[in-house]
């Protein structure tokens, strides 16, 4: 906890935010909020201290830090014990793991990660691609494990200029993978809730056409209630045998169970995941797959976006608690 006690409301130095989960090691926010002396109150420790807390300070807690850990964990039922709340900031990008209507309907602001993780997610979603493309890591185990030596060359990849690539939701980060994979020659098409007037890539309302016409599916797109499980069996299908697919989203937007068997089966040629349904675990049909490349949800952080997003994260606070407007609002 910090040193620094609860003085005024309306003093943005010494706000009292609730972290509800422990942030993972490598996303340093704590310590940032506690360098600018917010009152950071950590409820992640035991049950009995996140009662603990509520108890002393609900009435009194007036901003909170969460992230996608894949539960709901910013439901109605827990936005209700905390009345002077004001302000809700993720430091993800997604926001499904926040009870939005709930919030709206209270009048509570939320900010999220904007776009200090885009880029980075885009470099990812082509080195995966490229992965599975040149198979890199698979090259890497057989050097690795001697078989260079006894077997020889290892098995032919495919060439990526010319490929047609499928670019699930066009926002930040499918921009950024556009871009790039342009400069590879490959041609660009989308899919996205609505086409965007000022881009000319061609645009497929119909997800499985799109698959059709693509050599390679780039999940970029959001989870929500319109995205959940939209690349099933059909579109994988559609995809086809030749069809690799990358996904930097969320792993539930892919029905997984149906994408493993057609891995398995060879329905379809390879996969580069860097996200899954239930994460951590990961299908152990996938790790047996030399045409897979896996990664564990670290597609966003690179040491620069992780500092901007600290950085983002305390300039939201002082910003909101000065009145002034949210650098990266979902709710303003
Ligand atoms: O996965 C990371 C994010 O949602 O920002």
């Amino acid at each position: 906890m910090s040193p620094v006690p609860f003085q005024h409301h309306h003093q943005p130095q010494h706000l009292k935010v609730l972290l509800i989960q422990k942030p993972p090691s490598s996303i340093p926010v704590e310590s940032h909020l506690i360098s600018k002396n917010f009152h950071v109150l950590k409820a992640w420790e035991s049950p009995e201290l996140l009662e603990q807390i509520l108890s002393s300070h609900a009435d009194s807690i007036q901003a909170l830090i969460c992230y996608d850990d894949g539960t709901n964990v910013v439901d109605a039922g827990f936005l209700r014990q905390l009345p002077a709340l004001r302000l809700v900031v993720t430091i993800t990008a997604a926001v499904n793991h926040i009870d939005m209507a709930e919030c709206r309907q209270r009048g509570i602001a939320v900010a999220n990660s904007g776009m200090v993780y885009s880029e980075d997610v885009a470099d990812m979603a082509v080195g995966l691609l490229i992965d599975v493309a040149r198979n890199i890591s698979a090259s890497d185990r057989f050097v690795r494990h001697g078989l260079w030596k006894t077997k020889g060359g290892y098995p032919l990849g495919f060439k990526l200029g010319g490929k047609r690539v499928g670019i699930v939701g066009l926002g930040s980060i499918g921009s950024e993978v556009a871009k790039r994979l342009e400069g590879f020659g490959c041609k660009i098409s989308y899919n996205s809730r609505s086409q965007k007037p000022s881009i000319s890539y061609p645009f497929y309302s119909n997800i499985k056409e799109l698959a059709a016409k693509s050599d390679v599916l780039i999940i970029c797109c959001e989870l929500n209630d319109q995205t959940h499980h939209l690349i099933d069996r059909e579109v994988l299908l559609a995809l086809g045998k030749e069809g690799v697919i990358i996904n930097v989203g969320r792993g539930s937007i892919i029905d997984e169970k149906e994408m493993v068997k057609c891995l398995v089966n060879g329905e379809i040629r390879g996969a580069g995941l860097d996200v899954f349904e239930n994460e951590p675990d990961v299908p152990k049909e996938l790790l047996e797959l030399d045409n897979v490349v896996v990664s564990p949800h670290k597609a966003f952080s690179t040491l620069e976006s992780i500092e901007s997003l600290c950085q983002l994260v305390v300039a939201n606070l002082e910003a909101f608690f000065s009145n002034k407007p949210l650098f990266t609002p979902v709710i303003g």
